[in-house]
């Protein structure tokens, strides 16, 4: 019995190990290997059997037909054939039993083809119950082991080989139980009968065979563990190089971990290996990813604390084994690049307030929030006054650190919930949850702030700000249209004048559109040449002698008659428009001053913001080239608030009018931001006194004392002056007392056409005698 153990065992080992080798082997000699191992399996079952056969003592004489004891082993050998062809890499488990059935029904005709062709003299009974019953079980047994050794599940797969072997014992041992044998002297065995001293040696050649196939295996195995062992050192090689985490999983249990894998959860080879991925990778269910699919987890590192990682799952092979491989990425360095990025994308740099995409955003959610109405919010506008003064002629630098203090100044009013946000150059917005008047607090509080001085550089500057307010429950459905509200209410704020709060109110969109229209009229009154220059004389304020004209331009608009300049200047100049109309003006004025007596000069206005054009003084030579008027008849006259503008290219153009030989005059002297040193500054020959201070002359002592003042710097200065809004007789008398030099006024004559102005130069009506003899007043000119 030791024998048949032994050979079974040989021949076991041989037939796995030559049908792993199959299953490593490529696919043309796969089926070769197979079917050795297929050959090995029956002819180890065979010899096996053959072994327990010659060792059994009948007590008789005892032979073998050659005949079935061959069929029995070609039996045993196609029904394992068969039967492991059927099974093999099915997942039916149907197909399985059924193929089990057939292997099982091998081993029965092995079995019993063996033990009809056992002869002896004697006679044999079988026990059929016994036989019928355990065959029966046998085959169902057979069946059931191959359904179990086919499961996925590895711990009921563990259960397949015994089951297989106590199917092959409960038939083996109820065949044996169930053989009854009887000497007979009667029966002689038949002579084709092959003693056991003659089949012996054929079983001890297939059993000599089943051990060369044993080496034969053996040699596979240690040569598929080689290269096992040298496909793990190079695969581990490998990994340590790999920055990202690895582990090599057979199943989902770790069989193999790189460095990175053990820096980034903080624990040790020994620690991982043979631990399940589960408990490192919780969140993620590796069958459900794909191969080569990338996915989302959190790694649980040494100390418990959660890495946000990226796992992708593949497969390698090692030797002969297929086993999964996941590629672990820690994400903690790209979020906090991502994070970064998104905070730089959403934050003013020079601040660090809220910049406008952020803010949009955060409108738009608040406006577009389904519980808008229970969480009602306000949006405040604010625009700094003086801020562009600052940047002009201080430096953007000096302007930057204002803008650095605002932000300061503007968190320190705000609480968690608010948003602040900087659009862009000195633009601020406030989003605040709105309960009992606190955006009006707020803004109130805003404007006292902002206009405390601030320290710079070593300078002490001051601004204020503007602030228009748009409430989310009454002025404007969506986000765009709030801001635009609150920016209507910011611009009424700006133009009512500095440090003042004003509330979007519907009248400003009418106003707007309103201003809209009147932007594309006047565009179109450019196109159409509707802008007319008219004239209001100038005359010497103690001779009444005319000296010449003020060119005042109107708009002859179709259906509103002729606009003054003061309803469309504003605009003009804030369209950037002025430029061209200014140019247009001042053709027109030099053309038309041609035709005057020759000593009559000509005063023509210059807008701020012609005052910053590169070509200024080129384009007043050209106008005076073309006209053909001596630049000593034009005058220039610019008001104190234009010098503020851009003072280098400021100071430039003045140099270079007054080059030309035009003479400059500072007009409305005396409002807005008087600095004397603009009159060292710049070359100006004439001071125009405003009409302001001259509405309230002779009585008003400040006034009179203002007025006398002006006409004494003048006179050190070596410039002339002229007083502008003469409309009494008294503020001639006035002004001519103190040593003006000119005076323009209601007194004199309204601005008038050029027409009419030629009539009052007409040589037969007044002759330029009479004009220097009798003041226009005085000869019933007044108008
Ligand atoms: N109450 C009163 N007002 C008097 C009297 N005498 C003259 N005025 C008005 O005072 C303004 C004088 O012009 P301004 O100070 O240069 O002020 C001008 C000037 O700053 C601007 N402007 C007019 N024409 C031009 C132009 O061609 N270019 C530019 N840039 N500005 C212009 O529009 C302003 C207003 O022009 P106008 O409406 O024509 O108003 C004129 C004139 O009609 C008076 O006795 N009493």
């Amino acid at each position: 019995m030791s024998a048949a153990g032994f050979v079974c065992l040989i021949g076991v080992y041989a037939s796995f190990s030559l049908a792993q080798h199959a299953g490593r082997s490529e696919e043309s000699s796969r089926q070769r290997w197979g079917f050795l191992a297929i050959l090995s399996a029956g002819c180890t079952a065979w010899a096996t059997h053959m072994i327990a056969l010659l060792a059994f003592q009948p007590g008789m004489a005892s032979g073998f037909d050659p005949l079935l004891t061959a069929l029995s082993l070609v039996f045993v050998v196609a029904g394992i054939g068969v039967g492991i062809g059927l099974a093999i890499g099915t997942r039916d488990r149907r197909l399985r039993f059924f193929a089990g059935l057939v292997l099982g029904l091998s081993i029965t005709l092995l079995h019993y083809v063996g033990q009809a062709g056992y002869r002896v003299a004697g006679t044999v009974s079988w026990d059929v119950g016994l036989a019928g019953g355990t065959v029966l079980a046998s085959l169902v047994m057979n069946g059931i082991a191959m359904v179990v050794a086919g499961e996925r599940n590895r711990s009921l797969r563990r259960f397949g080989a015994p089951m297989l072997f106590a199917a092959i014992a409960v038939l083996h041992l109820g065949g044996m139980t169930a053989i009854q044998l009887t000497f007979d002297p009667r029966i002689r065995l038949p002579d084709y009968t092959m003693a056991p001293n003659v089949i012996a040696p054929i079983v001890a050649g297939v059993c000599l065979g089943l051990m060369a196939l044993a080496f034969l295996g053996l040699r596979f195995t240690l040569n598929a563990r080689a290269q096992t062992r040298r496909d793990q050192a190079r695969l581990r090689e490998l990994a340590n190089l790999a920055i990202e985490g690895l582990a090599i999983c057979d199943g989902a249990v770790i069989t193999a971990v790189n460095d990175s894998l053990q820096k980034l959860s903080g624990r040790t080879r020994d620690d991982l290996i043979g631990q399940d991925l589960g408990t490192l990778l919780p969140t993620t269910a590796l069958q459900e990813l794909g191969l080569r699919e990338e996915g989302d987890a959190e790694l649980i590192g040494a100390n418990g604390q959660l890495v946000p990682v990226r796992v992708l799952r593949s497969e390698v092979t090692v030797g002969s084994a297929k086993q999964t491989v996941v590629a672990i990425r820690d994400q903690r360095e790209r979020l906090k690049m991502e994070a970064t990025f998104r905070r730089l994308a959403y934050t003013d740099t020079l601040t660090g307030l809220t910049n406008r995409l952020r803010f949009n955003e955060l409108l738009a959610r608040k406006a577009n929030h389904p519980q808008r109405s229970q969480n009602p919010f306000a949006l405040l506008a604010l625009d700094l006054d003086r801020f562009k003064w600052i940047n002009d002629t201080l430096g953007h630098s000096v302007g930057d650190l204002v803008l650095q203090q605002v932000a300061v100044r503007l968190e320190e009013l705000v609480q968690p919930g608010d948003t602040i946000a900087r659009l862009g150059g000195d633009e601020f917005m406030l989003l605040l949850p709105e309960e009992k008047d606190r955006a009006r607090d707020i803004a109130e509080r805003a404007v006292l702030s902002l206009r405390q001085p601030y320290a710079v550089q070593g300078l002490t500057i001051e601004i204020g700000v503007s602030v228009g307010i748009a409430y989310s429950q009454t002025d404007g459905d969506t986000g765009d249209e709030l801001t635009s509200n609150a920016d209507l209410a910011l611009y009424r704020a700006k133009q009512s004048g500095r440090n003042r709060i004003c509330k979007f109110e519907p009248q400003m969109l009418l106003d707007a559109l309103a201003r809209r229209t009147l932007e594309m009229d006047l565009r179109l009154a450019l196109q159409r040449d509707e802008f007319v220059v008219h004239y209001q004389p100038q005359i010497d304020a103690s001779t009444g002698a005319f000296q010449g004209a003020e060119a005042l331009v109107r708009w002859q608009h179709p259906t509103k008659g002729l606009v003054s300049p003061a309803d469309f200047i504003p605009l003009a100049e804030e369209l950037g428009l002025i430029g061209t109309i200014g140019q247009k003006v001042l053709a027109v004025a030099c053309r038309e001053a041609l035709s005057w007596p020759s000593e009559f000069t000509v005063a023509v206005n210059l807008s701020a913001h012609q005052l910053t054009e590169i070509d200024l003084v080129q384009k007043v030579a050209a106008v005076l080239s073309a006209t053909g008027l001596p630049s000593s008849r034009l005058e220039l006259e610019v008001t104190e608030s234009a010098l503020l503008q851009d003072t280098d290219r400021t100071h430039a153009n003045l140099h270079g009018i007054h080059e030309l030989g035009v003479r400059v005059s500072l007009d409305d002297f005396g409002t807005g931001y008087s600095s004397l040193s603009h009159l060292t500054q710049f070359p100006f020959d004439k001071l125009k006194i405003d009409q302001s201070f001259v509405r309230r002359l002779p009585g008003d002592n400040n006034s009179v004392a203002i007025v006398q003042a002006v006409v004494g710097l003048a006179d050190k200065l070596k410039m002339t002056v002229t007083m502008e809004g003469v409309e009494r007789e008294e503020q001639r008398a006035f002004a001519k007392r103190e040593g003006c030099q000119g005076i323009q006024g209601y007194l004199v004559s309204r601005p008038i056409a050029s027409h009419e102005l030629g009539e009052l130069f007409d040589p037969h009506r007044v002759s330029d005698h009479e004009w220097n003899r009798t003041t226009p007043v005085e000869a019933g000119l007044k108008r």
